[in-house]
């Protein structure tokens, strides 16, 4: 693997609890990795552990083979070839564009370093602006140079600290599309945090789930939200509802059995996973996402609407069942009822998670 951490703990002074507790992961050359997680559950400080602004207490991190942080062994962060983008920009506002390129290109002649500059600006889609200075530029375009600095002096890892969190959310969708276009068109490693689920999807190949200086869950994006390891991420990610459900033998097969009908699509890893809750298998709870409830009149099964929001193709609807438990449902926004209306609902779920009491 080209970056791994093995058991990185992070320990402020005086702190009540480490800001990040034995968190391991890996990343392969050329792949993109997001932390997620809520506010001060340890994501910069892992960024800057790895960067060397911040000493890690123990564990391991190496980077293409190399030790940089481990037992006796602490490599300086100007010697690690890390490059940093952060939430502002962080220009230098008096030089101009191709300047602010390459700044970090003092060992190269003046014809490498301009042609470095060149090709930077052409990856990022800003050709031509090198005499430019910052604040001519829209956000979305400093952002672009900013990237285009760091990965001038050719680093073997990105880091990107909420890279677009002062830009509207219209233009934050857009670069991150594009910041992966480009990273995987340089074939750059890089490990990003943001705050925004989406952006992690949009970006990662992988994204972490951190809590509490704790990494709960390191997957793809689909594993992460179809196959929760956790239930902090599964209610992080997408506001999942766990529903009581118990297994039950019926005409021969195992089903899921919840208040709101039997669950036969039972994999062979769902039913490894109830076996595995030990003690009390029989009983527990079954992960149930707006997407897993479908409206259907047809159904002996019904809901209150308490709450709607409209999302252009569908309505998401807060659902109550008789029970007073809370569910959310996403609804074809062609079907529109009524607050405090019962509408019929049934499950289709294609991914049984659950979680032991
Ligand atoms: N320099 C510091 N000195 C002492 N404590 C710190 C320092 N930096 C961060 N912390 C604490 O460490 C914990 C983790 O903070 P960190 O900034 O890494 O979290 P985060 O997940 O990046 O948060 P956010 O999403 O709000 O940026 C928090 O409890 C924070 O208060």
């Amino acid at each position: 693997m080209f970056l791994t951490l093995e058991q990185i703990c992070v320990n402020y002074p005086g702190a009540p609890a480490p800001a990040v507790n034995g968190v391991s992961l890996q990343l392969a050359a050329g792949q993109l990795g997001v932390l997620i997680g809520p506010s001060g559950s340890g994501k910069t400080s892992l960024l800057r552990a790895i960067a060397g602004l911040e000493q890690a207490q123990s564990g391991r991190i190496s980077l293409d083979q190399v030790l940089l942080d481990g037992p006796g062994i602490r490599v300086a962060a100007e010697e690690r070839r890390i490059g940093m983008v952060f939430q502002d920009f962080a220009l230098f506002p008096h030089l101009d564009i191709a300047a602010n390129i390459g700044f970090g290109l003092h060992q190269a002649s003046r014809r490498q370093r301009e042609q470095r500059i060149g090709e930077m600006l052409a990856l990022v889609g800003m050709e031509g602006s090198e005499e430019k200075y910052p604040h001519q530029l829209s956000g979305g375009q400093q952002q672009r140079v900013a990237l285009a600095r760091a990965l001038a002096p050719q680093p073997r890892l990105l880091l990107l600290d909420e890279p677009f969190s002062s830009l509207d959310v219209e233009l934050r969708e857009r670069l991150a599309h594009d910041v992966r276009e480009i990273l995987k068109q340089a074939h750059i490693t890089a490990l990003m945090v943001t705050h925004d689920q989406l952006e992690a999807f949009a970006i990662g190949d992988v994204v972490g789930v951190m809590q509490s200086g704790h990494l709960q869950q390191w997957a793809a994006p689909y594993d992460l939200y179809h196959r929760p390891a956790t239930r902090f991420v599964a209610d992080f990610i997408g506001h999942g509802v766990l529903l009581p459900g118990q297994l039950i033998e019926r005409d021969g097969r195992q089903v899921v059995s919840t208040g709101l009908g039997d669950l036969h699509d039972v994999s062979a890893a769902a039913l490894a996973q109830i076996h595995a809750h030990g003690r009390d298998r029989q009983r527990f709870d079954v992960l149930l996402r707006s997407d897993d409830i479908v409206h259907d009149d047809a159904s002996p099964f019904t809901a209150r609407i308490v709450r709607k929001s409209f999302r252009g193709a569908e309505f998401l609807y807060t659902l109550q069942l008789a029970s007073g438990q809370e569910l959310l449902a996403l609804v074809p926004s062609h079907h529109d009822h009524a607050i405090d209306e019962w509408i019929g609902i049934r499950l289709d779920v294609s991914h049984v998670v659950t979680f032991p009491l």
